[in-house]
């Protein structure tokens, strides 16, 4: 593996990344992250490098079809393949980047990252001469979940999952959708002036417009936002637009007790916070760790005082409070996030569909176990980031099928109405997160 130290430019970067993204399934955020923090480059070369990482990955499926024929030797250097994939993204999505500049700096990292009198080079620059004369191939589309798994870069059996349930044309959107880079998006605090919030965000060139489903939240024109004392100072957090429909969707009376079960890193615990002027929330997580997230988030958007942290698995909640401890509940549940490809490109490749099964138990088990704790009359509010019906609607049917005292209550959350209970939200809907709001209120 190349020595971190002399890691120079974007695209070595970006190679180093990948190589452990691929031989070690390391996450892409972290390893990025430990790679540009020793590289000393630019903002605008730190920005490239990611693109390309980011790029790559979510168009794993696609670029290995484009290579597939070409490649016609045991690539036996590890650095081979990745070289390939990130210089094939530059040829197919960067039209900014001449194909000759990708051919040269192909060449150049092969030299850099090869073994002593290596042939690497030359492997590399008749694979990426072969892949430009090709252009781009694509499957029948006779055979519509072959053709859109390359198409979109989906693994098969999420494409036909997608179809089975929407049909092939919104399937086919949905898919196009979350493709798309996220929007900037920040959800501006309770306890903050909102216009005066989105003067300040227009005055430093943010070029905020409101949000189409929520009340609270902005759309930016770009990222860096963290970086702007409104951040530092709590006036305003980064989060989706669909993700804060779930705290929208209780009705607060402001000094009442609320358990936030699964919390970390806390931008739901904060956004109940900010609704609770003498209340409290207490929020749960199985990892300890985690939970140091959920402070550090609480004492930056000002509301510290409001929350209490207690590591604990939620499926043991009702060993540890009293029975009808909390008007309210949130289980923001582990799932397998679906929802959120677009904003991590790799869940595409690690979900299974048994994952859906094996997550619905959890989610099943963790309402259960905190369904004794809230009063009569109080609110239970389920969500997920993902859009599979095992881990959202199902999951709905099982709990009220075995806990009668709960029923479905309609709702509305930010400017979005739910009068069945529920609320789904598509990727390709608003743009946003794919999401599910279920509510729940406790007969009296
Ligand atoms: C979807 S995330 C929550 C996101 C959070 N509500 C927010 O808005 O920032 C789910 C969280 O549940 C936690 N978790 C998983 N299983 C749990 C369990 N059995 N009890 C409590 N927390 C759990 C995970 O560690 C993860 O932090």
């Amino acid at each position: 593996m190349k020595k971190l130290s002399t890691l120079k430019s974007a695209r070595a970067v970006a190679l180093q990344t990948l190589i452990r993204v691929l031989d070690d399934n390391s996450y892409s955020n972290i390893s990025l992250n430990n790679n540009l923090i020793k590289s000393n480059l630019s903002q605008a070369d730190q920005n490239f490098a990611a693109r390309i990482v980011y790029g790559t990955i979510q168009e794993k499926i696609y670029l290995e079809y484009q290579l597939r024929r070409l490649i016609k030797t045991k690539l036996k250097e590890n650095y081979l393949y990745p070289l390939l994939l990130l210089s094939a993204y530059q040829i197919f999505f960067m039209d900014s980047v001449p194909n000759r500049a990708v051919l040269n700096e192909a060449n150049k990292l092969a030299k850099e990252f090869g073994k002593k009198h290596s042939v690497g080079y030359k492997i590399v620059n008749g694979i990426l001469h072969s892949l430009i004369r090709q252009g781009s191939v694509l499957p029948s589309v006779k055979d519509k979940i072959d053709y859109l798994s390359v198409k979109e870069s989906t693994p098969k059996w999420l494409v036909s999952y997608l179809i089975s349930h929407w049909g092939e044309q919104r399937a086919a959107k949905i898919l196009a959708s979350i493709n798309k880079s996220a929007k900037n998006t920040v959800r501006v605090s309770h306890l903050a002036e909102q216009k005066l919030v989105k003067e300040n965000l227009t005055n430093l060139g943010f070029a905020p417009i409101d949000s189409e489903i929520a009340n609270d939240e902005l759309i930016l024109a770009h990222g860096g936002v963290f970086k702007t004392q409104l951040f530092h100072e709590g006036k305003l957090t980064i989060q989706d637009e669909a993700a804060s429909l779930a705290v929208s969707a209780f009705n607060f009376s402001g000094n009442e007790k609320v358990l936030d079960a699964c919390s970390a890193p806390g931008g739901k615990t904060v956004q109940i916070a900010e609704n609770l002027p003498q209340g409290q929330v207490t929020a749960l997580d199985i990892h300890e760790k985690k939970l140091n997230l959920v402070l550090a988030n609480s004492r930056r958007m000002n509301v510290a005082s409001k929350v209490l942290v207690k590591p604990l698995d939620a499926r043991k909640a009702d060993t540890v409070f009293d029975k009808g401890e909390f008007a309210k509940i949130l289980v923001d549940a582990p799932c397998s996030g679906l929802g959120l490809i677009r904003r991590k490109p790799e869940i595409r490749y690690t979900k299974t569909k048994s994952d859906l099964i094996n997550l619905q138990r959890i989610q099943l088990e963790i309402l259960d176990h905190i369904s004794s704790l809230i009063s009569a009359g109080g609110e239970l509010v389920y969500s997920t980031c993902t859009i599979t019906k095992e881990e959202d609607e199902d999951v709905v049917k099982s709990f009220l099928e075995t806990h009668s005292q709960f029923e479905l209550q309609p709702f509305t959350a930010g400017k979005l109405s739910a009068p069945s209970g529920m609320l789904k939200i598509l990727p390709d809907s608003y743009d946003s997160d794919g999401f599910f709001i279920a509510k729940f209120i406790v007969r009296g």
